[in-house]
């Protein structure tokens, strides 16, 4: 397994090494001792798929602490450009973002750290997308930020304002009317 620093804390990819042989593949999607080791100790405890057509972008989410999420994402069926945003208030990456395409075929896996907006567009005609959480679903706690905002500066290889968005999602506010409550030196991971 590689691990491959993005330029914002702790948003790494991870590349599992993949053994081919005449029955198909084999990988490791997730091992705790090297994640910890590589990354940062996470505990995950929720696991999530979802399935979506082409042109769908599901983001940009995330949720209040003290029920923040770290993520481990990965696309198992199709292809998906998926986003990370620096959303920690004080951070020299604040607003910078990270894309990368994950799709069936690169087995590319992304870290998504606590204190960071997610989001992915899909880029096939659907996608089954599945990820890993390092703390429970809280409604409550849900928060995002508008995926049509031209501030952030994300290509998401679709036209924002032909994607199909959750009625949630049309809601979001724009970055700049945006009040984080994410903070660079508070620990996020303290619970
Ligand atoms: C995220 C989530 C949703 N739900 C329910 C609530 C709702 O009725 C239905 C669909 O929820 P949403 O519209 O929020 O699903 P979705 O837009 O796919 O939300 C996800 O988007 C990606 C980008 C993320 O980063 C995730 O953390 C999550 O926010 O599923 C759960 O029961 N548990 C969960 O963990």
């Amino acid at each position: 397994m590689e691990f491959i620093k993005t330029g914002l804390d702790d948003v790494t990819i991870i590349k599992p090494k993949i053994f081919t042989d005449s029955r198909g593949y084999f990988f490791e999607s997730y091992s705790k001792r090297e994640f910890d080791e590589k990354i940062r100790p996470v505990d995950f405890v929720q696991d999530n798929e979802s399935m979506s057509g082409y042109g769908v972008i599901r983001g940009l989410h995330f949720q209040k602490p003290p029920f923040s999420q770290s993520k481990l994402v990965r696309c198992v069926k199709g292809r998906v450009l998926d986003v990370a945003v620096d959303i920690r208030k004080g951070s020299p990456t604040y607003g910078k973002h990270f894309s990368i395409e994950l799709s069936e075929d690169n087995h590319l896996m992304f870290f998504v750290p606590r204190g960071f907006a997610h989001g992915f567009a899909v880029l096939s005609e659907m996608a089954v997308f599945q990820y890993k959480c390092d703390n429970y679903y809280n409604p409550e706690s849900e928060g995002g930020i508008s995926i049509a905002d031209t501030s952030l500066e994300i290509d998401w290889h679709i036209d924002p304002d032909m994607a199909i968005l959750s009625d949630k999602d049309l809601r979001h506010a724009l970055f700049k009317d945006f009040d984080s409550p994410f903070d660079i030196n508070t620990d996020l991971y303290e619970n």
